[in-house]
C-alpha cells in the first residue's frame, strides 16, 4: 500500500466523523486534500456543512469539490478541523507548517472545538524536532528576528541552523498572508510548549508550526491499519 493510500484511509475515517450541518475547518497538504475530496463526495450525495479553508491551495481544492465556503468572519465558531501534520507526539503535540500554512491552519484551529489530525504513521514521533520547525516571520527586521529566535533558542536548550525557506524558483518563498518562513533543524525539541510559548513572545514572528493543545484525536494510518489516538486529559 502507498503512502498516498495510508494518507486517504486516514481522511476516510475522519470525514466518518462528519454530520449534517457543521462548519468544518480544511487543513492544507496532501493529506487534508483528500479530507477534502471524500467530503465534496459526501456533500455531492447531499451533506450539508460549510467548511473555512486554510490556504489558498485548499480553497481551490474545496471549490473544485463542490464543498460551500465561508469565512471566520460570516461565522463564529467551528464544529471541527481535519487537518495533516509533519509530526505528532504522544501528548498529540504537533509541528506543522511543511506546506506553508501554519498561520491559517492555527488560527482555524484555535476556532474549532475539536482538532483531528489525519497522518500516516510515519508522522509519529516520540519527541518532536526532528521536521524542521517552521517559523512565519516578517522580512522586515529579520536580522534582529534571527538573532531573538536564536537567544529563545538558547533559553529552552535548543540550537541548530536556521534557512529561509525558498521557493522553487529560488526567491523567497511567501506565505498566503505575504510573510517569510525561517525552518529551524533542532533535531529534538525537550519541551514543546516552553518554547512556542518564548517563540509567541517575539516581535518580527508572525506564528511557529508548533502546535499545543489543539489536537484532540490523532488518526494514524500504517499498514497494519487505523490507529485513533486521543489526547491524554493532562500533559506528561
Ligand atoms: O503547511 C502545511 C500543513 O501544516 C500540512 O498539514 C503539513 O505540512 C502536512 O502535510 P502533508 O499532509 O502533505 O504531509
Amino acid at each position: 500500500m502507498s503512502m498516498d493510500d495510508l494518507k486517504r484511509q486516514a481522511a476516510a475515517r475522519a470525514v466518518e466523523q462528519v454530520r449534517d450541518g457543521m462548519k468544518l475547518g480544511l487543513g492544507t497538504g496532501s493529506t487534508a486534500k483528500h479530507f477534502v475530496e471524500l467530503l465534496g463526495e459526501r456533500v455531492q450525495a447531499g451533506l450539508k456543512v460549510i467548511g473555512v479553508p486554510t490556504s489558498e491551495a485548499t480553497r481551490a481544492d474545496a471549490e473544485r469539490c463542490g464543498v460551500p465556503l465561508t469565512t471566520l468572519e460570516e461565522v463564529d465558531r467551528l464544529d471541527l478541523t481535519v487537518d495533516g501534520a509533519d509530526e505528532i507526539d504522544p501528548n498529540l503535540e504537533l509541528i506543522k507548517g511543511g506546506g506553508g500554512a501554519l498561520l491559517r491552519e492555527k488560527i482555524v484551529a484555535a476556532a474549532s472545538d475539536r482538532m483531528i489530525v489525519i497522518a500516516d504513521e510515519s508522522k509519529w514521533v516520540k519527541t518532536l524536532g526532528r521536521f524542521p520547525l517552521p517559523i512565519e516571520v516578517v522580512p522586515f527586521g529579520l536580522g534582529a528576528t534571527r538573532r531573538a529566535i536564536e537567544a529563545a533558542f538558547a533559553e529552552n536548550n535548543v540550537s541548530g541552523q536556521m534557512d529561509i525557506r525558498k521557493a522553487k524558483d529560488g526567491h523567497a518563498f511567501v506565505t498566503d498572508g505575504g510573510h517569510w518562513i525561517i525552518d529551524a533543524r533542532l533535531g529534538q525539541i525537550p519541551d514543546s510548549a516552553r518554547l512556542a510559548v518564548s517563540l509567541n513572545s517575539i516581535p518580527g514572528v508572525v506564528e511557529h508550526g508548533l502546535f499545543i493543545g489543539l489536537a484532540r484525536t490523532a488518526v494514524l494510518a500504517g499498514p497494519e491499519g487505523i490507529r485513533v489516538v486521543e489526547r491524554p486529559s493532562r500533559r506528561n
